[in-house]
C-alpha cells in the first residue's frame, strides 16, 4: 500500500482497492475477479468492517476503551448517529501505532476518513445495503469484548457462543453480499434461498478459520475460540489450549471444530447455486473461497495438531493457484464433483496430466 497523498477526508477509490490487497487475502481475490459496481461495493463494505475488527482484535488497549471506541465508530457509520467518522478518528489516535511502524491494518484504521468519504460517493441503494449488517458486526464485536473484559481476550465458552461469535464476524458479511445482490430484479423464492443460506457460507469460513488458526490467535491476539466446554470435555484448560502435553486432547477439539464448519458446507453450495450473477457479481469470486475451505478442511482432518503449532494448517500455493483457475470456469452444475474432488485430493494433483 503506498503512503497517502490524499487530504485525509477525500475520497479515494483506488487507494481503497490498494488497501483490500494488503489486508485480506480472501477479499483480496474476491475484489479482483469481480466486475463493477459490485468490486468497489465489497472493497469498501470490506474495509468498514476491517477497521472495527482491527480494533476488536487490538491487544493494547484496555477492553473498556475499546468498546468505547468501536462505539463512536458505530455512531460515525449509522448515518442517523451522533458522531462523524472524524469523532472516530479523534478517539483512536492515541492507540495507533507511530506512522512508521503501522502495519496494514493500522493504516486502514488511521485513513477510516478515507474510507467512509469514498464509501459515501457509492450509490444510495448500495450505501443501504452495506450499513445495517456493518452496524450489526460492529455492535457485536463491542459486545464480545465487553463480554470478556475480564479475561483480557476473548474466551469462547461453548458451541452456543462460538456460533453468536461467527455470526457477527462473518455471517454479517453473508447478509451484506446478500442485501447487494437482491436488490432489483431477483423472484421471492430466490431471495429467501440466499437469506436463508448465507449467514451458514460466512459462518463455515469463519469456522475454517477457527480451526485451522488456533496458535496465531492464542499467540498473537490472546483470543481462544475453541469453546472452553469442549475443550474441558478433553481435560484441556482453555489457557493451556497450546502446551505440547495438550496436543493430542487440543487435537480433538480441533477435528470437533472442524467437523461443525462441514456443517455448513451444503448451505454455502446451495448459495453458490442460487446467487443471481448481476450487479458485476461473479461465480468466481465467492466459488474460490468456498473451495479453498473445502481444502483446508481436508487438511484440517489430516493433522489437526498443526493448528496448535507455529506450523499452521494452510493449503500449498499450489493448489490456491489451480483452484483459482478452475472456479474461473466452473459452472453452478460442477460445484458438487470439485467440491467431491478437493475434499479428497488436493486440487493440482486431481489434475495433473497422467504420465
Ligand atoms: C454469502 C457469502 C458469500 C458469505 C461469505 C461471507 C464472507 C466472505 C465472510 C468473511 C469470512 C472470513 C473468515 C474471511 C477471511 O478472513 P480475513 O478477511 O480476515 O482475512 P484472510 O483471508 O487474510 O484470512
Amino acid at each position: 500500500m503506498s503512503g497517502r497523498e490524499h487530504d485525509t477526508a477525500d475520497p479515494d477509490l483506488e487507494w481503497c482497492h490498494e488497501a483490500v490487497q494488503g489486508v485480506s487475502r480472501t477479499f483480496a481475490l474476491t475484489v479482483d475477479v469481480l466486475e463493477e459496481p459490485m468490486a468497489s461495493q465489497i472493497c469498501l463494505g470490506y474495509l468498514l468492517c476491517r477497521v472495527a475488527d482491527t480494533v476488536e482484535d487490538a491487544g493494547h488497549i484496555p477492553p473498556a476503551e475499546q468498546t468505547a471506541v468501536l462505539e463512536t465508530y458505530r455512531e460515525a457509520i449509522d448515518p442517523d448517529g451522533d458522531a462523524e467518522i472524524g469523532d472516530f478518528r479523534a478517539a483512536v489516535d492515541e492507540w495507533l501505532p507511530a506512522p512508521a511502524e503501522r502495519d496494514e491494518d493500522w493504516a486502514v484504521v488511521a485513513e477510516s476518513p478515507t474510507i467512509v468519504a469514498t464509501f459515501e460517493d457509492l450509490e444510495p441503494e448500495a450505501r443501504e445495503a452495506i450499513v445495517p449488517p456493518v452496524l450489526e458486526m460492529v455492535d457485536g464485536m463491542a459486545m464480545f469484548v465487553d463480554r470478556h473484559a475480564e479475561e483480557g481476550g476473548l474466551r469462547i465458552d461453548d458451541r452456543d457462543e462460538l456460533e453468536q461469535y461467527c455470526y457477527y464476524a462473518a455471517g454479517t458479511v453473508g447478509n451484506l453480499i446478500t442485501n447487494l445482490l437482491t436488490r432489483g430484479e431477483v423472484g421471492e423464492a430466490r431471495a429467501r434461498r440466499l437469506r436463508e443460506t448465507a449467514e451458514e457460507f460466512g459462518l463455515l469460513l469463519q469456522l475454517v478459520n477457527v480451526s485451522k488458526d488456533v496458535y496465531d490467535d492464542f499467540t498473537e491476539e490472546n483470543n481462544v475460540y475453541l469453546p472452553a466446554k469442549w475443550l474441558e470435555d478433553e481435560g484441556v484448560d482453555q489457557d493451556a489450549v497450546i502446551d505440547p502435553e495438550n496436543r493430542e486432547s487440543s487435537a480433538r477439539v480441533v477435528d470437533r471444530t472442524a467437523d461443525y464448519a462441514r456443517s455448513f458446507l451444503d448451505d454455502a453450495q446451495a448459495y453458490l447455486e442460487t446467487m443471481p450473477l448481476s450487479h458485476g457479481n461473479t461465480m468466481e469470486a465467492w466459488t474460490v473461497p468456498y473451495l479453498l475451505a473445502v481444502g483446508t478442511l481436508r487438511e484440517l482432518r489430516s493433522r489437526p495438531e498443526d493448528a496448535l503449532t507455529e506450523r499452521g494448517v494452510k493449503i500449498s500455493r499450489e493448489e490456491v493457484f489451480a483452484v483459482m483457475a478452475v472456479a474461473g470456469d466452473a459452472g453452478r452444475d460442477s460445484l458438487a464433483d470439485l467440491r467431491e474432488t478437493i475434499a479428497n485430493t488436493p486440487y493440482h494433483r486431481a489434475v495433473e496430466p497422467a504420465d
